[in-house]
Parts: structure tokens; C-alpha cells; sequence
């Protein structure tokens, strides 16, 4: 029996769908009716979506078994961010996976303008053969204006090099240096961009800028418009206006307001209007390569790890591995310390040094309040929603770095105003080593399977918990011990072979001096 059960909305490059299958029991449709949807998504781990379908917070909500949504696709606009964030679902996409099949399709709508080739074609067809009718434009020596120069944008510039076309772009999130890379003049507004350009073309977002009347007017007559990016980016009626006029000279729109748009748009009256039915990440290229990297992204997801296209988790930039290792240590280290300080503060104070300062903060942030909140938190907590859970619970999450950005990542956690709750941890090569446990100073290399005892320093603790564990017949790997100083508080921490069975645990908490027994195992 496969661990997870994984719907798939619509048609999925077959590669992905055979990733899926290796990992989850799949139900897959080519199109499933998207009224159909909110009754089906009891029972699964996983719901993965492409175009056709919405993920509002109604549909997503209510279903316990439901961990992570995928949207097939560079946009997540159909899925409700914030929703999926609350409820602790992942999010996955696939960016760029499509990027060169949108590119490429930007410059069949621009060379079908350009060119008239649909009308060309439909004359022909009809039998004709006037050549004078169609004369079309080069795309060599064209002004290229570029709004976006993400991972389509940047395609789009690449070819039009090829093109000989020169390439201007607005994206104020980026650095110069992107621009400069991809031999792209930078200007850094709509106004200054629009009145130099011949073709114009979007690639942002479905939160990028809106062009309507005013900022479309401001193109040069004759000017042509291409939309391969989302609907509504180009206002369809105030486009419509320009075509009337003669003040845009023609338009290629692979994406709507509304799709499929409405029989009544007005865009459907003109013929050097060139229209595709959403067609830009549809090749067998991108679909393979959208299938897998969503399908991977899920799996991991599901498994537990931090996909590096997981949307709504602030994801660093390292490898792939050693994400996983500080995953790992975020867990260890949250779980120790909200076990042996069950009673929480309202502050925490989280210190972090070496690797993990800088650019990886933000993620390793939510990933150790996520561990601290499992052990307190019934609902659902992780790495996703932990911010929203913490203010829920009345936590403040302080985070301080300690100015070390280099060497061994170091976490160092406490309850603020309360020094005998200080935990400290290090990665060493890979293997989480606690530093400090409970404000007491101890040299632990976390294993698989441990047992600590709070405990008064006193004579004989030891040695009758150990005796107690033999007769269990367990053996003790390692032992460990703490203090603060003679006779106050210690720990003790050992290393099992094998569980230790509730009763051996009950007869340690039986005996003198002993004020608590914790088990941690993989
Ligand atoms: N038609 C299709 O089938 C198809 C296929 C792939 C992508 N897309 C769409 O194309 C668009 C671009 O995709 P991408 O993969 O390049 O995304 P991306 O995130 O890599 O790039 C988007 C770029 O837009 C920039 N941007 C954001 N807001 C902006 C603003 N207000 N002004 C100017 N620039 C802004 C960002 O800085 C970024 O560089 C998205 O809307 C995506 O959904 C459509
Ligand atoms: O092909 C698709 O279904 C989606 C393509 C596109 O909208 C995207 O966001 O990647």
C-alpha cells in the first residue's frame, strides 16, 4: 500500500504522473469538471491543479488529511496564498519549467501580428492568393519593451537578440546586474518605457500592472501588444478602443480576463487581433518538465522536506542537502527544548549563528517555531503556517544574530527572563551536538534514541536508573551528564539500544531525587 493519496485535476505530463505513481495511489483526470472538485477532496494528501480549477479557502478547509496543493504551472494566482498558509498547507509550483515554451509562444503571437500569418493562412484556404494584402513587419531593428524580465521575460529577450531587435525593460525588483546579464536596457518606469518601444510585451505576474487607456495611449501609433502572462494585465476594452482607432496596430493574447473569454469581447471584431486559447506552457517540453518538478515538489513536500519550489515558506538558497541537515537540527532542537521546558513564556528567543545567519533566518525562523509549537499545539502546525500559530498561542518570535556568519550553525533558543530554559545546538558535520541543555552546559551528539532524566545531583541517581535499564535488558550506548553545580539541578542523558516500555519509564520517575524522564526516538 502506497503511504499517500494524490489527486490530479488535469492532464499532467506523463513523466510526472509516472513519479507520482511510484510514490501515492493517484486519481487522475484529463479535466475534471471544476464544480466537481469541492466534493472530491476528502481523503487525499495531496490536490494538484493546473488552469482549470480554483483553490479557494472553502475547498481547501476541512480536510485532515490534506497537506499539501500543487499548482502545475508557473502562477499560483488560482490558489488562495493566504488560505493554504493558514491552514498549514504547502504550496507548490513549478517556476520556470515552462519559461522558454511561453517565450517561444510570445514570438508565434508576435510573428502571427506581425506577419498576418492566420489571416494568410484563412486566405488561402478560402482559395485566394493576393500577396500585396497581407505585407507584413520585420521583427529585426523593432524597439522590444519588456514589462517583467523574470524567467519568461528573460527568455523573451534572449530570442529577440536573436531577432536583432534591440530589448528595454520595467521590473523595478530587480538589480541592475540581471538587466546587464541579459544585455537589456533597463528603464525604471511604465512612461518612460511605453512612448520608445514598437511591440510591447508582459510577463509579471497576475499582480503586475494593469494597462488600461492611459498607460496603453502612451505607446507609439501602430504600436503592437502581446499578453502571454495573465489575463487582465491589458485592459480587453480599452485595447479594443486602441485597435479602433488605428492607435494599436494589432495584439496577440494567449490569456483573458476571463477564460474562455466571452463571445461578446469586443477583441473578437478585429482581425490583426491573434488569439491562442492559453497555449503558453503547452508544449510536450514544458509539460514534461512542469510534471516532474511538480510532482517532486509534492513528494518531497509530503515526505516532509522543504521542496525549494515550495511558494508559501521563505526557502534559502543552499543546497538541497544541507537544508535537509538544518531541517533536521531546526526539529531536534525545537522538540528538546519544548519538552524539557514545558511551561512557555510569551517570548522566544531564538539566536543564530554561522551558516544559518543571513539569507537562511528567515526560513530556519519558522522551521524551529514550528518544532517548538508541535509539542504544544493540537491543530495543525509546521513550517508553513508557524508564524500565524505563535501569534494564535500569544508568542513573539525574537530573533537575534549574534554577528558569527560563518562556521558551525549554532541555535540558540530560551524562553526570554528565563536563563535555566537556554538550549544550544550546533551542527557538527551533519550531526546535530547539543552545546547546552536547560541551561546546563553538556557535549551531546544527538542519537536516534535517547532518555533523559531531570534529576536533584545526588549520589546513587545514576547508577539506579542504570541498573533499572539492565533490567530492562537495554543497553546504554553513551551516558552524558549536567549540572549546574554539586547537589542543584542535572540532567542526564543516555543513549538507548532499543524503546524503553512505559513501565521502565514509570520506575524510573518512581525513584528518589528523579523530577522527570523524557524519550526522544527517530
Ligand atoms: N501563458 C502561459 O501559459 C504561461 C506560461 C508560463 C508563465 N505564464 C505567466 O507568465 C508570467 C511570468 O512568468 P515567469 O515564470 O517569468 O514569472 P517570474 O516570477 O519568473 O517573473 C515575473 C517577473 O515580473 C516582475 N514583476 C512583478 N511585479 C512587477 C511589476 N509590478 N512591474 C514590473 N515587473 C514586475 C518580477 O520582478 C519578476 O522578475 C506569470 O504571470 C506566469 O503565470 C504564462
Ligand atoms: O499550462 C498551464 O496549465 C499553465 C501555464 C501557465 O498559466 C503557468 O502559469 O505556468
Amino acid at each position: 500500500m502506497k503511504p499517500y493519496k494524490i489527486l490530479v485535476t488535469e492532464a499532467l505530463g506523463p513523466e510526472g504522473l509516472a513519479f507520482l505513481r511510484q510514490h501515492a495511489e493517484v486519481d487522475a483526470y484529463d479535466l475534471l469538471p471544476p464544480e466537481d472538485l469541492p466534493g472530491l477532496m476528502d481523503g487525499y494528501d495531496a490536490v494538484i491543479i493546473r488552469s482549470a480549477h480554483r483553490l479557494t479557502r472553502d475547498i481547501m478547509a476541512g480536510h485532515p488529511r490534506l497537506k499539501v496543493v500543487a499548482r502545475a504551472g508557473a502562477g499560483v494566482d488560482n490558489v488562495d496564498l493566504d488560505a493554504a498558509t493558514e491552514l498549514g498547507l504547502a504550496v507548490i509550483n513549478a517556476p520556470g519549467a515552462n519559461a522558454i515554451a511561453a517565450a517561444e509562444h510570445t514570438f508565434g503571437l508576435m510573428l502571427a501580428v506581425m506577419r498576418n500569418i492566420l489571416l494568410g493562412d484563412q486566405h488561402v484556404r478560402e482559395g485566394g492568393w493576393n500577396r500585396q494584402a497581407y505585407l507584413g513587419q520585420e521583427l529585426y531593428g523593432k524597439r522590444l519593451g519588456i514589462i517583467g524580465l523574470g524567467r519568461v521575460g528573460r527568455n523573451v529577450a534572449r530570442i529577440a537578440h536573436g531577432f536583432r531587435m534591440t530589448v528595454t525593460a520595467y521590473d523595478p525588483y530587480l538589480t541592475d546586474d540581471i538587466f546587464r546579464a541579459h544585455n537589456v536596457t533597463r528603464v525604471t518606469s511604465l512612461e518612460a518605457l511605453l512612448p520608445d518601444i514598437d511591440i510591447l510585451t508582459i510577463h509579471t505576474p497576475k499582480s503586475g500592472p494593469k494597462l488600461g487607456l492611459d498607460l496603453l495611449s502612451r505607446l507609439p501609433r501602430g504600436a503592437v501588444v502581446i499578453n502571454a502572462a495573465r489575463g487582465g494585465l491589458i485592459d480587453e476594452d480599452a485595447l479594443a478602443t486602441l485597435m479602433e482607432s488605428g492607435h494599436i496596430q494589432g495584439a496577440g493574447l494567449d490569456v483573458f480576463s476571463s477564460e474562455p473569454p466571452p463571445k461578446t469581447l469586443k477583441l473578437f471584431q478585429f482581425p490583426h487581433v491573434v488569439m491562442t486559447p492559453h497555449l503558453g506552457g503547452s508544449t510536450h517540453e514544458a509539460l514534461a518538465e512542469v510534471g516532474v518538478m511538480t510532482a517532486r515538489g509534492v513528494i518531497d513536500a509530503l515526505n516532509g522536506l522543504t521542496p525549494p519550489n515550495i511558494v508559501n515558506v521563505p526557502i534559502p538558497d543552499i543546497e538541497h542537502d544541507q537544508l535537509h541537515a538544518l531541517d533536521y537540527a531546526a526539529q531536534v532542537a525545537g522538540r528538546v527544548f519544548a519538552t524539557l521546558n514545558p511551561v512557555p513564556g510569551h517570548h522566544l528567543v531564538l539566536t543564530l549563528s554561522g551558516d544559518i545567519a543571513g539569507s537562511v533566518a528567515p526560513w530556519m525562523r519558522q522551521a524551529v517555531l514550528a518544532a517548538v509549537l508541535q509539542e504544544r499545539v493540537d491543530d495543525r502546525v509546521n513550517t508553513v503556517n508557524a508564524l500565524i500559530k505563535a501569534e494564535e498561542q500569544g508568542i513573539r518570535l525574537l530573533v537575534e544574530e549574534d554577528g558569527a556568519d560563518s562556521g558551525e550553525p549554532t541555535l540558540k533558543l530560551r524562553w526570554e527572563g528565563q536563563p535555566d530554559t537556554e538550549t544550544v545546538l550546533t551542527l557538527r558535520q551533519g550531526t546535530p551536538v547539543f552545546k547546552v541543555l536547560a541551561g546546563i552546559p553538556m557535549e551531546i551528539p544527538w542519537p536516534e534514541r535517547a532518555l533523559i532524566t531531570r534529576h536533584q545531583d545526588a549520589p546513587g541517581v545514576v547508577g539506579k536508573v542504570g541498573t533499572l535499564v539492565g533490567q530492562y535488558d537495554i543497553n546504554i550506548g553513551d551516558l552524558h551528564l549536567g549540572r549546574t553545580r554539586q547537589g542543584d539541578r542535572a540532567l542526564m542523558v543516555l543513549t538507548l539500544d532499543t524503546s524503553p516500555p512505559p513501565a521502565l519509564l514509570n520506575a524510573i520517575r518512581a525513584l528518589p531525587g528523579i523530577q522527570d524522564v523524557y524519550v526522544f526516538e527517530e
